[in-house]
C-alpha cells in the first residue's frame, strides 16, 4: 500500500539546532503507529514539523508524494487534523463551535462554516456518542468528554491522518478504554493514526507499527513485538522492567526485580 505521509531522512528542531535526526517513517491507510520515546526527546517537535508548523531542519516530509515545504498550513490540515494533549481554547465557547472550527480548511478566506460543515461537526459529535454535550460550553464538560470533543474536531476536518498527542494523558480507566476503543474503530475506517504515548500497553492495545525516537538520536520503527522489547524499553527509560503475556495474551509490564523493602529487620 502506498504512503499517505512519509519522512525521508527527516532532521527536527528549533532554529537551526537539532533536536533529533534521521527520522524515516511511512504511514499507510487503516493502520496506526504509537510513536515513544523518554520526556523531551521531541516526540511534540515531531508532530508539530508534520503538520507544518516547524520547517525540517533537513530531509523531506511528503502527504501524498507532495513535498510539505511547498504547502500552505490549510492545504496540509486537510490531510492532517491534530489531537493536542488538552483544549487550550476559549473554554466559553460551546462544543459544537469548537468541533466545527475542524472546518476551517475546507472554508474559503471569508467564508463562515454553513449547513454542510455544521451536519459534518453533528456527525463527529455522534460518532464519538457525545452529540448530547453540543451546546455546552467547553469549561462544562469533564475532561475526558474535552478529549472526546477534540477528537470530534479533528473527525469533522475529515482528514486521511490524524496525529494525537498522548490523547489519554489526563483520562480515568473508563475514559482511557473508551478512546482507546476510538482509536481502533478510526484504523478500521482506513483512517491512518499516529499516537504517542508514554504507556508500552497502550502501545501493544491499538498499534499496528512503533516507531521510537530514542536516547543519543537513534531512530526505529517496526512491529509493535520487534520494538517493544523489554530490552528496548530498559535503555529507553532506564529502568528495570519485564514483559510478561497475561493467560488472555495481554502484554503487560512490570518491575523487575521487585523494588527494595523500604523498612529491613534490624
Ligand atoms: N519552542 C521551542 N523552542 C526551543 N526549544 C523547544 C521549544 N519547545 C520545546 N523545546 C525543547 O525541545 C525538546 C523536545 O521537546 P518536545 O516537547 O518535543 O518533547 P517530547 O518528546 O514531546 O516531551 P514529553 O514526552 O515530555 O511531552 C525539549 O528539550 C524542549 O525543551
Amino acid at each position: 500500500m502506498t504512503a499517505c505521509l512519509s519522512l525521508r531522512n527527516v532532521a527536527i528542531g528549533y532554529d537551526g539546532v537539532t533536536l533529533f535526526d534521521g527520522i524515516d517513517l511511512d504511514l499507510t491507510g487503516g493502520s496506526t503507529t504509537c510513536l515513544m520515546g523518554p520526556n523531551g526527546v521531541g516526540k511534540t517537535t515531531l508532530f508539530k514539523t508534520i503538520l507544518g508548523l516547524l520547517p525540517p531542519l533537513r530531509g523531506q516530509i511528503l502527504i501524498g508524494g507532495r513535498d510539505i515545504t511547498t504547502m500552505r498550513r490549510e492545504q496540509i490540515a486537510r490531510h492532517i487534523a491534530l489531537v493536542p494533549q488538552a483544549y487550550q481554547g476559549d473554554p466559553s465557547h460551546t462544543v459544537i463551535d469548537i468541533v466545527v472550527m475542524g472546518r476551517t480548511a475546507r472554508l474559503g478566506l471569508f467564508e463562515t462554516p454553513g449547513r454542510n460543515d455544521m451536519a459534518a461537526a453533528r456527525r463527529a459529535l455522534d460518532a464519538l456518542g457525545i452529540a448530547g454535550l453540543a451546546d455546552r460550553t467547553a469549561d462544562r464538560i469533564s475532561g475526558g468528554q474535552r478529549q472526546l470533543m477534540l477528537i470530534a474536531r479533528a473527525l469533522a476536518q475529515d482528514t486521511d491522518i490524524i496525529v494525537m498527542d498522548e490523547p489519554t494523558a489526563s483520562l480515568d480507566i473508563g475514559n482511557r478504554l473508551a478512546l482507546l476503543d476510538q482509536v481502533r474503530a478510526l484504523a478500521a475506517r482506513g483512517l491512518s493514526l499516529l499516537v504517542s504515548t508514554h504507556e508500552p500497553e497502550q502501545a501493544f492495545a491499538i498499534a499496528d507499527r512503533v516507531a521510537v525516537l530514542g536516547r543519543m538520536q537513534r531512530f526505529e520503527v517496526g512491529a509493535v513485538d520487534d520494538i517493544l522489547t523489554a530490552p528496548r524499553l530498559r535503555s529507553l527509560y532506564g529502568v528495570e522492567l519485564c514483559l510478561e503475556s497475561t493467560p488472555s495474551g495481554r502484554r503487560v509490564v512490570t518491575r523487575s526485580p521487585a523494588p527494595p523493602q523500604a523498612v529491613s529487620e534490624v
